[in-house]
């Protein structure tokens, strides 16, 4: 399998905090690959440097093979590199369809322009991906919905949808499942492989084991910005080094 992304020997640090420490991490594509760990483990600070909110203070991300690690969020969405928050980014005031037709156009046409009328080939090619992407995550009965109006578990499924309409390689999700009830995890949980079944290669930062071992083909473990184990996640969460991670023990 070939890889699509590789981070090598990454370093962050904050003052003192050591958030990440020389971490090699190598992602295959058209998998579903898992970050876990402690809070504070370091899982938001690599997803971010993956998705160049943040650069690191060592190490490099490569795509490709390609070294993006000096690329800014909004050079990597073309490249096909899209991240999801812990927080949702939506806007509240607008529905269903604007929110992703307003994430397309981000890279693809600017700004609030995306909100005029459709008129040409290219903005109906956006139209009919923003739909299909409602479709994959079980939207396309809410397209005309303002967005303040859905319950918190649409709304995370919708910030997907969103960065899904980007047509990325890889999409990074920080906590999809947080907030949601259980019945809402297990549609997640659904979604999240469709989305591997459409090509696309998924990194998701979970507390959630259950997702984590429904969902992932691998699983890395980070504790105090290190990584300190890997694999399938049934070999991995039945470790007792993991688990012994997680009860700080
Ligand atoms: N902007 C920042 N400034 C200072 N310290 C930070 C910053 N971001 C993260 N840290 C610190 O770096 C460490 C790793 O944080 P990070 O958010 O990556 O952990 P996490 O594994 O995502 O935790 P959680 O599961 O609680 O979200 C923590 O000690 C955190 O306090």
């Amino acid at each position: 399998m070939a890889e699509i992304m590789q981070v090598t020997g990454l370093t962050r640090t904050f003052g003192n905090v050591h958030a990440l420490s020389e971490v090699d991490l190598t992602v295959e594509e058209g998998t579903i690959h898992g970050i876990v760990g402690p809070n504070g483990a370091g899982k938001t600070t690599i997803l971010s440097v993956m998705s160049g909110y943040l650069l690191p203070t060592q190490g490099r991300v490569l795509l490709g093979g390609r070294d993006i690690t000096r690329l800014t969020p909004q050079q990597r969405v073309p490249l096909g590199v899209v991240r999801t928050f812990q927080n949702i980014r939506l806007f509240g005031g607008l529905t269903v369809l604007e929110n992703v037709m307003v994430g397309q156009h981000a890279h693809a046409r600017t700004g609030l322009t995306s909100l005029l009328p459709v008129r040409t080939a290219a903005d109906k090619a956006l139209l009919a991906e923003a739909k299909a992407s409602l479709e994959l995550f079980g939207l396309r009965e809410y397209v005309s919905r303002r967005v303040s109006e859905l319950p918190y578990g649409l709304q995370k499924q919708l910030e997907m949808a969103r960065a899904m309409a980007t047509k990325p390689r890889v999409l990074l999700l920080d906590e999809p499942a947080a907030g949601m009830t259980s019945e809402a995890r297990v549609d997640l949980t659904e979604h999240i492989r469709q989305v591997r079944e459409e090509g696309v290669t998924v990194v998701v930062v979970e507390h959630d084991m259950d997702v984590i071992a429904r969902a992932c083909d691998t699983v890395t473990v980070l504790n105090f910005g290190r990584k300190i184990m890997e694999g399938r996640p049934g070999d991995v969460l039945s470790s007792p080094e993991v688990r012994t991670a997680y009860l700080g023990t």
